[in-house]
């Protein structure tokens, strides 16, 4: 474990490059296995969630290789091409890793064996599990759905219609993936909108793929299974839940401007931005524009006095990881933010309802938690901090409280800045660069 303390900086300033989205970046080399041909991938982000990734789908026959230009190359095998792994495949801290090669298993008929971390192990697969299971997969985990498992993917692939019975992107992403493999069409109705880049990346490897909106904001999803994917070039835009941390950061600090290039703005991921904006933030966009099919913008903002709001509920899935960071901007926030509809967070790396709740207390904010809401009160620019957070292998919990020290009287101390790994590997460095007072202890 590694401690690390934040304490109250200057004002943030400078423009830095995120690095690549991470949820782009683990189905590049998904889809990439599956294509006939090579996918050039540029901006992939290398940390350790992406590479358990990578490992698994190299450790099932396709070639995935970085060269010396930074890009990195998928050799696909085809859709049915996957071979057995001949151990097991650990998918380390990523609940995507897993999630979503369930769904590819699924509709391959071999047997192969999933573990993860800690944290992973405690994370709930039984979501995923239910519909593989209709589609034809057999599974034997431990008790509650829980890893390790067993997976034997279905010879013949059950192409059925779904209707998920929680806003996830990764459920979604697992039942459109072995649909890939029905002789049929495999369809799924989510009645909110979750990120929508395997709809978007199946289309750009030619897949067949529909989406019509349905009543009450939502969508139906059907693919045809058994296509040809081709090998086709991408480029990973800067992750939006990576870019939160500099923006918050440079949000609350006084005197701070800061500049992100490039940042994916697709829609059901860029809700962070207008919970900022509605709170007063001095945020704005610039050069918007489409790259490899995901719209991005570079990102200004500069510190300005924020104050608590409502935040709209069904936003909750356009910025469902990045409510750590935003309990952060609450807690300098004037006012009361209030955040409900996210009972989600429960079942992220960590109880992340709870750990926030817990760590928030720890540096004198006061928070009131129920099973699926929070509301923050703000300290109108006074957090107390001096606490230590217990980050649970959760790389968001780790970034956000070393955001809150940033402004606090006293440093924050987080007690593991290791996970940061999985998901933002430079992130010291580049917080550092802006001038945030961040050291191992
Ligand atoms: O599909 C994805 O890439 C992700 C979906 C979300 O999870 P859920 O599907 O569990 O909401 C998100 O929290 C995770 O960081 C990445
Ligand atoms: C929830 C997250 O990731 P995953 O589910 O892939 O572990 C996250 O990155 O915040």
């Amino acid at each position: 474990m590694t401690f690390l303390r934040a304490s109250k900086s200057q004002n943030l300033t400078g423009t830095v490059t995120v690095p690549g989205d991470k949820s782009i970046s683990h189905r590049s080399i998904m889809l990439g296995s599956m294509a006939i041909g090579r996918t050039t991938v540029k901006g992939l982000l290398e940390g350790e969630d992406v590479l358990s990734t990578a490992a698994a789908f190299r450790a099932m026959g396709a070639t995935i290789e970085k060269h010396e230009d930074g890009t990195w190359t998928v050799d696909g095998v085809g859709i049915g091409g996957l071979q057995e792994p001949d151990d097991v495949l650990d998918m380390g801290n990523s609940g995507t890793s897993a999630r979503l090669i369930l769904g590819i298993l699924a509709g391959h008929d071999i047997t192969c064996f999933l573990t993860g971390d800690d944290s992973l192990r405690k994370r709930p697969m039984g979501r995923v599990i239910n519909p593989l299971s209709e589609m034809g997969a057999t599974f034997e985990s431990r008790a509650g759905g829980r890893l390790p498992l067993m997976v034997r993917g279905a010879a013949d692939v059950l192409p059925i219609t779904y209707e998920l019975p929680m806003a996830s992107a990764q459920v979604k992403s697992a039942v459109l993936l072995a649909g890939l493999s029905a002789r049929g069409k495999t369809t799924v109705i989510e009645n909110k909108p979750t990120r929508d880049h395997t709809e978007r990346m199946l289309t750009h490897f030619g897949g067949e793929i529909t989406v019509e909106p349905i009543e009450g904001g939502g969508n139906k999803i059907t693919v045809t299974g058994q296509p040809e994917l081709t090998a086709a070039d991408l480029v990973v835009p800067s992750d939006p839940s990576s870019a939160a941390f500099p923006a918050v950061a440079a949000a609350i600090t006084p005197g701070s401007e800061v500049v992100l290039p490039a940042i994916g703005m697709n829609p059901t991921r860029s809700g962070i931005f207008q919970t900022l904006k509605d709170m007063g933030a001095d945020l704005t966009l610039s050069n918007e524009r489409i790259e490899g099919g995901e719209p991005v913008a570079d990102i200004t903002i500069r510190h300005a006095q924020l104050t608590g709001i409502e935040v709209p509920e069904e936003r909750a899935p356009s910025m469902i990881d990045e409510y750590p960071v935003l309990a952060v901007a609450a807690a300098q926030a004037s006012g009361k933010t209030v955040m409900r509809g996210i009972g989600e967070l429960r079942v992220k790396e960590s109880d992340r309802l709870a750990v926030v709740a817990e760590g928030l207390r720890a540096n004198g904010i006061t928070v009131e938690e129920g099973e699926d809401w929070m509301i923050v009160h703000g300290t109108g620019g006074k957090i107390p901090g001096g606490g230590t957070v217990t980050t649970h292998l959760d790389h968001r919990i780790s970034m956000s409280f070393l955001v809150m020290g940033l402004v606090s009287e006293k440093p924050v101390t987080i007690d593991d800045g290791q996970p940061i790994e999985t998901s933002f590997p430079n992130f010291l460095e580049l917080m550092t660069g802006l001038g945030a007072d961040i050291a191992p202890l």
